[in-house]
């Protein structure tokens, strides 16, 4: 464990992505007497991990997770900012909120961007990380942070966060869509809704294990599915005609980033 982790973790509100990633956190070894969860709210936390809402007095962890929504920051660092001053190393899950402006805001002595997903509450999540920090021992400490709740990619360029939020970050809310969107259209051939929202989820399930452990690539797997002449070739057909699907996941994408870029202009004010 990393020093920074050892002195303390503060976690700055804990709602749906806050609360997930802390009962990963506490489910994979970080000692919960270690966290403070900062939320004027009544999150549900896991045994031993202290809620309260403002900083406690006269101290300071080695980290700070920042996980209120962006709208919310003005109001936390207008009541608290100057308290997290010096703080080794600030983590921020902000969608759009740039590390410049956290860096104004807080004055720590590293900020690292990071953007989880929903996934990290099962130890299967996405993690994308950025800093220009060159302290290496900060960097590394928060790539242990996070190495509990799934894949984490290191970015090369900030501007890039608004497409790793869209793709990785929002993605799950996508799935979850195309998911539904599955079972509805079972049930329009005749089954049984509640039947349908099983298998469609059973073969997403199924279908993304495989390729996480595949010896190819979904678009070879793809192949390996359709049958030449068969069933799966027409329904395949249908997605590929004039690039229905891609062209609906690049709209849809680009509607994320561009929300993203707005979110950053303005938490720039
Ligand atoms: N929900 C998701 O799947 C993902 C969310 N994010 C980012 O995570 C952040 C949080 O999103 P959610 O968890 O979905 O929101 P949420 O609304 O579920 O949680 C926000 C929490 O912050 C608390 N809070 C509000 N004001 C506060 C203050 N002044 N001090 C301390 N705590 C305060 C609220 O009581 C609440 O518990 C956002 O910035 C979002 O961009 C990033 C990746 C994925
Ligand atoms: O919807 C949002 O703004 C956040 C960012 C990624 C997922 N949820």
């Amino acid at each position: 464990m990393s020093e920074a982790i050892a002195a303390g973790i503060w976690l700055v509100g804990c709602g749906n992505m806050g609360g997930a990633m802390l009962r990963r956190w506490t489910e994979s070894g970080v000692d919960p007497a270690r966290v403070v969860v900062l939320d004027p709210g009544t999150p549900s936390v896991p045994a031993g991990v202290r809620v309260m809402a403002s900083p406690p007095p006269g101290e300071l962890p080695g980290i700070v997770v920042l996980a209120i929504k962006p709208q919310q920051l003005g109001a936390f660092a207008d009541a608290v900012g100057d308290r997290l001053a010096g703080v080794p190393l600030l983590v921020s899950i902000l969608a759009g909120v740039e590390e410049a402006v956290l860096a104004e805001r807080f004055a720590p002595r590293a900020v690292v961007r990071a953007m989880p997903n929903l996934s990290v509450a099962i130890g299967k999540g996405v993690v994308a990380l950025h800093s220009d920090t060159p302290d290496a021992a900060l960097r590394d400490a928060a790539e242990r942070l996070m190495a509990p709740l799934g894949l984490v990619e290191w970015i090369a360029d900030e501007p890039l966060f608004d497409a790793v939020t869209a793709l990785s970050g929002c993605g799950p809310g996508f799935v979850y869509r195309f998911i539904d969107a599955m079972a509805e259209a079972g049930a329009a051939l005749g089954l049984p809704i509640d039947q349908a929202r099983r298998l469609a989820l059973a073969t997403v399930e199924g279908s993304g294990l495989l390729a996480a452990q595949a010896d190819a690539p979904p678009a070879v797997l793809a192949d390996r599915v359709a049958s030449p002449g068969g069933s799966t070739r027409e329904g395949l057909n249908v997605l590929d005609r004039d690039d229905a699907l891609v062209r609906l996941m690049r709209d849809t994408l680009a509607a994320s980033a561009r929300r993203n870029a707005e979110m950053a202009a303005e938490a720039r004010k």
